[in-house]
């Protein structure tokens, strides 16, 4: 006959990694999003968070400028264009992106539940888009909103355009980029103001500056 060992008898020692394994299988996705114009310094702070915490960065522009050079993908064109025009991809190809990224990324280590999503939502439609599929999915923690003149972000990114390759780093794009940025993305961060989740940091200051803000804002909500 098999006798099964009383776990009642086990120390704290033994059971706390099979409580932990427990919790992280259940654990859902836990999201910031990180939100700011072009340029403003969105993909350098994320790098830098990942470096001090346990975070996985993903950047939805970044997701679809690999899709737009995936042989064979059927919206490369579209994405191409859209990027070029500065406007906002419809959010049925966004979406889709980064819930795969989500997934693949907690499929390889369980424990990788913390997501900083970069550039989204953008608009109302991506908006729309995150709520009908991630909703009950995944919990928005809060917004890590990165303010900065309109002149400092073009300034930064035709500076970042004379090695990026990026089509859309040069002046004439940057102008749409702007206009989307003003016109579609700051009512979004309204919207999450609103709701008190929004930590807006000064990004016109040294990349160790604004840093150090973000450290702040990560220890006190965790
Ligand atoms: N605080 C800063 N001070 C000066 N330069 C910065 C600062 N933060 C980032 N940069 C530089 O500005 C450029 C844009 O930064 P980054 O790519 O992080 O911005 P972003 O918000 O992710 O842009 P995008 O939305 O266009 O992808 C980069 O060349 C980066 O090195
Ligand atoms: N949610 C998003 C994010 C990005 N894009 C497109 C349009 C942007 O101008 C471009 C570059 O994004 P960035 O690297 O600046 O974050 O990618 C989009 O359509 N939807």
């Amino acid at each position: 006959m098999l006798v099964r060992e009383p776990r009642a008898q086990e120390g704290l020692s033994e059971k706390l990694p099979r409580v932990v394994h427990r919790l992280s299988v259940i654990m859902k996705p836990q999201v910031v999003f990180v939100l700011g114009g072009p340029g403003a310094g969105k993909g350098t702070q994320c790098a830098k968070i990942v470096e001090n915490y346990s975070y996985t960065h993903l950047s939805a522009g970044d997701l679809l400028r690999e899709e737009r050079s995936r042989t064979g993908s059927e919206f490369g064109q579209l994405i191409d264009t859209y990027i070029k025009e500065g406007k906002i991809v419809p959010v049925e190809i966004t979406i889709n992106l980064l819930k795969k990224a989500m997934e693949e990324t907690m499929k390889v280590d369980e424990k990788k539940f913390r997501f900083l999503i970069d550039g989204f939502p953008r608009n109302q439609d991506n908006l729309q888009g995150w709520n009908t599929v991630m909703d009950g999915k995944a919990d928005v923690k809060f917004v890590l909103f990165f303010d900065c003149s309109n002149e400092v972000c073009i300034d930064r990114c035709l500076e970042r355009g004379k090695s990026s390759g990026r089509t859309d780093d040069n002046r004439a794009s940057l102008e749409k980029r702007i206009q989307t940025y003003l016109q579609s993305t700051r009512p979004i961060i309204e919207q999450y103001e609103k709701q008190g989740k929004v930590h807006k940091i000064d990004a016109s200051r040294s990349v160790d500056e604004v840093f150090a803000d973000v450290k702040n804002i990560l220890e006190k909500e965790s």
